[in-house]
């Protein structure tokens, strides 16, 4: 991260009167204190109210925000929006208005309050369950063509152009998502892109601003827990492709549920193939035709067939079949954003450094092997990221890797199958063990490795995560990828209830700055 974003409030917000803001949404007033007085932002969370807020007090799936009112007055909340059950914690001096669905109205009634930044931005949409965070860098880096300055929202960061500050989830709350298109329409972005999780569309983050462009990575069993079943997840998804939501869409079309959300979408959506030879191409409006994987020693080329038949040479720089997806997905969606297509493909090949995603941190250049750092912490991810490096690895595959505590322990051992599989060389560490013994997660991993490699060959174990990609770099050749996995971007790791800093691809730098004789 380049320097700090600052507030996250535009410095210049429009003034506007409760009773106006009643009136414009058709709300009643409760209470004795009269509406006419003004409020200059919006908030849902008490702890974040500046002096002159409309507190948002909603129905929580734990509390009823109505129950920190007075904590959010006490901190200069001038009026809140509420429930009926929420008017009677709200002080008696405050005027309080009442809605049946507050955190509906949470994103409306801010983008009202500012004067719809979004209708200032162009504004792109990303959903799916996985490729978010990597399509969305690859559309900000297309954008960037032809904006001086773009801004780009996700699980890694909360960015406008060169300042970023850590992003507290995938997608923000509506206030403060409305808040920082205002903020980066004030430092004169022209274009936002911004993840949307399925938690986002099932509560309501994203309502009261329209998308220029949204698009579909793909869906894939997860987050159950939240949505129900698979038909629920879809639906939350699906809530994107809405016209109160969205222009256009863009769908990628490999899997069933891709194809069912082009068939029944009410915007008009383009369609994408991306695997080669799929029965689905044909009928796709774009589709990628060849692809040759690791061509030029760490990306791929492909070749993207667009409407009417042209042919356009394009690259995924980063590593594997599922970043030629992403960046397909990327060039078409940005193209929809209004970035010549020639100018999308070319922003696209350059764009090889978002955090933590696949990022090369070290080149294979002057004895040293090719570095990554990798987000996958599922199986899932873990079998695409191995499979995605090994064509790009002429030496061996050296895999640094943990397990988080407090998680899904029945993984352990699976992850640890899947590194002697897959890997030629495995460093076993810590991840974020939180309130779990560190050497018994690793135990359950190496016994997994066990189950695969019984002689333990290159099997090693490392109790400090950065002392592990230490031993890794000094197991590995030039020929050799040593690549970390679980943490990606994280500035964190969490041992026993205290967050220390910590980031694997800083622990990479400064082996690097260190030189490599230290390391070889
Ligand atoms: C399941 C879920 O998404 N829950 C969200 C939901 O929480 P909730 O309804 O339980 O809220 P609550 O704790 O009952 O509080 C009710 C209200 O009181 C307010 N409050 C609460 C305490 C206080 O001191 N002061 C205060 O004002 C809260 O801000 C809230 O508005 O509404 C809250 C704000 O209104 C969110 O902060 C909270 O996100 C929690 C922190 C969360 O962890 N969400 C995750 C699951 C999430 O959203 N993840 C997705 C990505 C998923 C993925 O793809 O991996 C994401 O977009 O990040
Ligand atoms: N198009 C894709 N299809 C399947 N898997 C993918 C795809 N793109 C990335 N992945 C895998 O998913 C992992 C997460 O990628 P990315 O961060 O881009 O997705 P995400 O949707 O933002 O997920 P998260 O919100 O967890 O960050 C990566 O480790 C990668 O291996």
């Amino acid at each position: 991260m380049t320097s700090p974003l600052g507030r996250l409030r535009p410095e210049r917000p429009q003034v506007r009167r409760v009773d106006d803001l009643a009136a414009a949404f058709d709300l009643p007033t409760s209470g004795a204190a009269p509406a006419d007085r003004t409020f200059s932002g919006v908030t849902m969370s008490s702890s974040d109210v500046e002096p002159g807020d409309l507190f948002v007090a909603v129905p929580g799936l734990k509390v009823h925000g109505a129950r920190f009112a007075a904590d959010a007055v006490a901190r200069g909340a001038v009026a809140v929006l509420t429930d009926r059950d929420g008017v009677g914690s709200v002080p008696q001096d405050v005027p309080v208005l009442v809605a049946d669905d507050p955190r509906a109205l949470a994103g409306p009634v801010t983008a009202w309050a500012l004067d719809d930044p979004a209708s200032r931005l162009v504004t792109i949409g990303v959903t799916g369950t996985n490729g978010k965070t990597t399509t969305t860098y690859f559309v900000d880096a297309a954008l960037r063509a032809v904006h001086a300055r773009t801004a780009v929202l996700g699980t890694v960061e909360l960015r406008i152009g060169e300042d970023a500050v850590e992003s507290p989830r995938t997608t923000v709350e509506a206030p403060v998502l409305q808040a920082l298109m205002a903020v980066a329409h004030e430092r004169g972005a022209g274009a936002l892109t911004t993840e949307v999780s399925s938690h986002a569309l099932a509560l309501g983050r994203v309502r009261g601003l329209r998308f220029d462009v949204v698009g579909f990575t793909n869906l894939q069993r997860d987050h159950l827990d939240f949505h129900g079943d698979m038909e629920g997840y879809f639906r939350d998804k699906s809530r994107l492709f809405a016209p109160e939501q969205a222009r256009r869409g863009v769908v990628v079309v490999d899997d069933a549920w891709g194809r069912r959300l082009a068939e029944e979408s009410p915007i008009p959506v383009e369609t994408v193939s991306t695997h080669v030879g799929a029965p689905v191409a044909g009928g796709a409006d774009w589709a990628v035709v060849e692809a040759d994987i690791g061509l030029d020693g760490v990306g791929s080329r492909f070749v993207l067939r667009g409407p009417g038949g042209a042919r356009h040479e394009a690259h995924s720089p980063l590593p594997g079949l599922v970043n030629v997806s992403n960046a397909a997905l990327a060039i078409v969606l940005a193209h929809a954003a209004g970035v010549p297509l020639p100018a999308a493909i070319d922003a696209v090949a350059a764009a090889h450094s978002i955090p933590g995603r696949m990022e090369r941190v070290v080149e294979r250049v002057d004895g040293w092997p090719l570095c990554i750092v990798d987000y996958a912490h599922t199986p899932d991810a873990l079998v695409l990221a191995l499979e995605a490096v090994r064509p790009i690895t002429p030496g061996r595959l050296v895999l640094v890797y943990g397990s988080d505590g407090d998680r899904d322990r029945g993984k352990r051992p699976i992850m640890g199958q899947i590194g002697a599989r897959l890997a030629d060389v495995v460093v076993v560490t810590d991840e974020n063990p939180r309130s779990e013994d560190p050497a018994s997660i690793r135990a359950a991993i190496l016994a997994g490795v066990r189950d695969v490699r019984p002689d333990m060959t290159d099997v090693h174990e490392a109790t400090s995560r950065a002392q592990a990609i230490r031993d890794a770099l000094r197991l590995a050749g030039p020929d050799d990828t040593v690549i970390v996995t679980g943490k990606g971007h994280e500035p964190t790791q969490e041992i026993a209830g205290v967050f220390h800093r910590y980031n694997d691809r800083d622990v990479f730098l400064a082996a690097r700055a260190e030189g490599r004789e230290q390391h070889a």
